[in-house]
């Protein structure tokens, strides 16, 4: 099996990425972020619990986040691999995700932080949230997820460096040229 996470910054690139790279390597792509929005627009009782939050960019209570992602994992047990986009977002989120991978006879093979300034993730933003009208990337809530980014989960990053998983990546530039960075780092695993 081929594990790993795609990690970054809101509008960093990870669901534009996730998808040229589960094509290539015929993986699972398993983003929390979808999977919310999937829930609020089904209105299940997950959805309903969670829209409020989302909406103001905080991030989902750890608990309700990992049940919903190890759901999804075993949703695909013949899967080839993963690809974790948006998760994890804490260190006990992380924490778990090795645990359950580990009584399952796997792990995460490594962890690719996606690195793009704050300037360019602001107007990477701006323009998602034209194009979709998601309700967290305007402008203030974006903002307040950014800095979330900064301030709090980029503490996870030194959890999978200590394992010596981890790769930085530059975010920025042609996604073709993102996209082979990747595959490179990735055909190492
Ligand atoms: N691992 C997670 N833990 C807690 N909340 C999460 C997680 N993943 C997604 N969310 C919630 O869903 C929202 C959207 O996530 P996502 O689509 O991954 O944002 P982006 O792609 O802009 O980084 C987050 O702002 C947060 O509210």
């Amino acid at each position: 099996m081929l594990n790993f996470v795609l990690f970054g910054p809101p509008g960093a690139g990870k669901g534009t990425q996730s998808e040229k790279l589960i094509n290539k390597y015929q993986l699972v792509h398993i983003s929390t972020g979808d999977l919310f929005r999937a829930h609020i627009k089904n209105q299940t009782a997950l959805g309903k619990r969670v829209s409020k939050l989302i909406a103001e960019g905080e991030l989902v209570p750890d608990k309700i986040t990992i049940d919903m992602l190890e759901e999804e994992i075993d949703k695909n047990p013949t899967a080839k691999g993963f690809v974790f986009d948006g998760f994890p977002r804490t260190i006990p989120q992380a924490a778990e995700l090795d645990k359950f991978l580990e009584e399952k006879g796997s792990k995460i093979d490594g962890v690719i932080a996606l690195d793009v300034d704050k300037d360019e993730l602001v107007k990477r933003v701006a323009l998602r949230q034209k194009e979709t009208g998601r309700l967290d990337d305007q402008a203030e809530k974006s903002q307040k997820r950014i800095d979330e980014y900064f301030n709090k989960i980029i503490l996870v990053l030194p959890y999978y460096d200590e394992q010596k998983k981890l790769t930085k990546i530059n975010g920025i530039g042609n996604i073709d040229d993102v996209f082979n960075n990747l595959c490179a780092v990735i055909d190492k695993y």
